[in-house]
């Protein structure tokens, strides 16, 4: 397993990229530790199989260097990179046996057979394969053929990383639930640095130690799950992270606050300078306050619905002209013509073109 530095990477498929938008990824320069399991999270289009594909060595990227342990393997291909790769849709042989397909890449490169036969029967008892180990594989469901793609990807354990790009897509979702975590488990066994690219929220939470969110081409921040939920260092992390995600509404500064429409909200952090930009206000419905007018510090605010989501209630109230949502427990009383709101500095963030300020 490796250590993984993005130095100053970059990638645009255009000849004579200008600006910022000609790039598929935007210039990065980082360290994911060895042994980690990273998710790469984002949505259609914003660079995940450009980073994906120059991790890999699919792809020379346009500008910077990849290291693995120190080492530049810009320009090595996957083989030379010691890189294993699970794909959305099963790559197997139908011919051979479970066991065969499992034991191929280790045979292939000529791993003695008492360690083959070790490492395949611990993969497949991981992956709930050991039943079938003798069936061929052209018999089995789609499902348990994506399981073998996995298993294929897990038996090496020399790899310097396994790169997993959406391989749940043909999984139906109960059994998508039960190979993330067993993923987790075997990742938590073997310490491997694991890379799983997705589109999905929920599996790239549930999956991983630190979570790289791509925006638009740019990683706009790699965190661990919580910090992602409780520092969202992007307006668009606090949108693409919970559900719902971030209540956000334009705000002008004023001294040790934000104005929103003229109300004034205390900020965390009290001397931010106004060098100009757009500012946004941020705080996401798990941490707004309901309350009743009258008390301390509480904005009026209408109740237009509330949605009983069976573990939790979601509130949409309006604040002048802004829709907010707030999520409260079940048994949480909501104010039918007094309502009023709080915003507890802590998880009231600032963001000034899009970027988190306090
Ligand atoms: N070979 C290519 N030539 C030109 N442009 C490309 C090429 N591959 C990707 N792009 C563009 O680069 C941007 C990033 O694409 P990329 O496939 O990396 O995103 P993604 O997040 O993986 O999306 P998806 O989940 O749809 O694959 C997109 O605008 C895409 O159109």
């Amino acid at each position: 397993m490796a250590t993984i530095h993005f130095d100053n990477l970059g990638h645009s498929y255009h000849p004579h990229p200008s600006k910022p938008t000609d790039y598929a990824l935007r210039r990065l320069s980082q360290e994911w530790e060895d042994g980690k399991a990273y998710a790469l999270l984002g949505p259609s289009g914003c660079g995940k199989s450009t980073l994906l594909n120059i991790i890999s060595g699919l792809l020379v990227p346009s500008e910077g260097r990849v290291l693995f342990d120190g080492l530049d393997v810009t320009r090595c291909t996957p083989e030379e990179r010691n890189i294993a790769q699970v794909f959305q849709f099963p790559v197997i042989y139908d011919t051979m046996t479970v066991y065969e397909n499992l034991a191929f890449p280790l045979r292939n490169r000529k791993v003695p057979e008492a360690d083959v036969d070790r490492r395949v029967r611990q993969v497949a008892e991981a992956l709930d394969l050991t039943a079938d180990l003798k069936k061929r594989a052209q018999r089995l469901t789609p499902d348990a053929k994506q399981k073998i793609s996995m298993g294929r990807g897990l038996v090496r354990s020399d790899v310097a990383a396994i790169l997993f790009d959406e391989p749940l897509t043909v999984i139906d979702p109960h059994t998508k639930w039960i190979l993330r975590r067993k993923l987790r488990q075997i990742h938590e066994e073997y310490r491997l640095t694991m890379i799983y690219v997705t589109h999905d929220q929920v599996e790239a939470l549930t999956f991983a130690d630190k979570v790289a969110v791509m925006h638009e081409g740019a990683m706009v921040q790699l965190g661990t799950p919580q910090e992602l939920f409780e520092n969202p260092e992007h307006t668009f992390v606090g949108y693409f992270i919970g559900s719902p995600g971030i209540n956000l509404m334009p705000c002008t500064l004023g001294g040790d606050h934000a104005l929103v429409e003229g109300i004034a909200i205390p900020l965390a952090d009290r001397a931010i300078p106004n060098v100009g930009g757009t500012f946004e206000l941020g705080i996401r419905p798990e941490f707004v306050e309901l309350t009743r007018t009258g008390t301390a510090g509480a904005i009026p605010v209408q109740v237009v619905g509330v949605d009983d989501l069976g573990t939790s209630k979601l509130a949409t109230l309006r604040m002048g002209s802004h829709t907010l949502k707030a999520r409260l427990s079940e048994d949480q009383e909501v104010p039918a013509l007094d309502a009023a709101i709080r915003f507890p500095t802590r998880w009231t963030k600032l963001y000034r073109d899009s970027h988190l300020v306090s």
